[in-house]
């Protein structure tokens, strides 16, 4: 197993990363960054894989956000593991694990200057959680900066397809704001019952992660209904879901793979082109999202 150098301020980060990546020998290597609130579970592991093969050096960084909970019991609950992670991405092969405290990222407090996620970050999670993607977006835009390269080298960022709008949000601030970096997406990764990993998992109980699998339930539906050249019948994935006792639904919706703008889903839509069908709900107290990609 390999072990991770542990990096916990910027100028520790960027020492690290400029002898890694003259170590390599190569005119432009390449590096890979995986930002991740820790709690890391193999949806984690599959960033970290992706960017061990695609890039020379590869570096996670391992910090829960404030600046994106607009809910102070869910931050105050939010899963801490740091040695299980530490492990977890050792078995990964990442080279470099940045963990700052948050007084290193935010000394003086909340940023007064953040970036905004415009109208696409109020719809959908943003919707349900004010500020939220502007606390995203500022968040990643640090880590970017922390992690770039100081000698000429590819760099690479990858994120979770489970968290779609975010992917989409990241892919706009890289392109509106001239970002030097490459967003790479990974696909979702599920648990074998279907549900998607998520680290908020472990606060479900038994009856309660039965209760979370009609969502990925109602996403296949959905996708084998598009697969098969089928109106989609939004409407009847939706009932699925409500008349499960123990479950809230916040949103259900089909919507355009890159804008995230709604398409016609209703018993007799059927696709003309690919689209994305993005669920939130609540089991409990516990909020979960997930998504699927449709293609006919
Ligand atoms: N099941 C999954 N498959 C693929 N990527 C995932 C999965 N779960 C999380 N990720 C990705 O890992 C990165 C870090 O996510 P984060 O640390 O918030 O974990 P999380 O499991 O999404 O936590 P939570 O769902 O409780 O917010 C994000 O890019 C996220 O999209
Ligand atoms: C991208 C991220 C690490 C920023 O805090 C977080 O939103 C996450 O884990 O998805
Ligand atoms: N994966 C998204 C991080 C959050 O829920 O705040």
């Amino acid at each position: 197993m390999n072990h991770p150098r542990l990096a916990t301020t910027p100028a520790e980060l960027s020492k690290a990363i400029t002898e890694l990546l003259e170590a390599t020998g190569k005119d432009r290597p390449a590096l890979g960054l995986v930002p991740t609130m820790g709690a890391l579970h193999q949806g984690h592991a599959a960033l970290a894989q992706a960017a061990r093969a695609d890039n020379d050096v590869v570096v996670a960084s391992i910090f829960v956000n404030p600046l994106q909970f607009d809910d102070p019991d869910d931050l105050a609950r939010y899963p801490r593991t740091l040695e299980a992670d530490l492990a977890l991405l050792g078995e990964a092969g990442v080279d470099i694990v940045f963990a700052p405290a948050e007084e290193t990222m935010y000394p003086g407090g909340a940023p007064l200057v953040r970036v905004s996620s415009g109208d696409l970050g109020n719809r959908f999670e943003g919707a349900f959680r004010p500020g939220h993607f502007d606390g995203v977006l500022t968040v990643v835009a640090k880590l970017l900066h922390c992690a770039q390269p100081a000698v000429p080298a590819e760099y690479r960022a990858y994120f979770g397809q489970k968290d779609a709008q975010q992917v989409a949000l990241i892919r706009r601030m890289v392109a509106d704001l001239n970002f030097p970096v490459q967003v790479f997406p990974v696909p979702i990764v599920r648990a074998e019952d279907g549900l998607a990993e998520s680290s908020r998992n472990v606060f479900l109980g038994p009856e309660q992660r039965k209760d979370a699998l009609v969502l990925s339930q109602a996403l296949f539906q959905l996708q084998e209904r598009a697969a098969a050249g089928r109106p989609l019948d939004l409407p009847a994935a939706v009932e699925l879901i409500t008349s499960r006792g123990g479950v809230e639904l916040d949103y259900f919706e089909v919507v355009d793979p890159l804008t995230l703008a709604a398409l016609p889903a209703g018993p007799s839509d059927t696709l003309s082109g690919p689209a994305l069908a993005l669920v939130a709900a609540r089991v409990g107290s516990i909020r979960l999202i997930d998504n699927a990609e449709l293609s006919g």
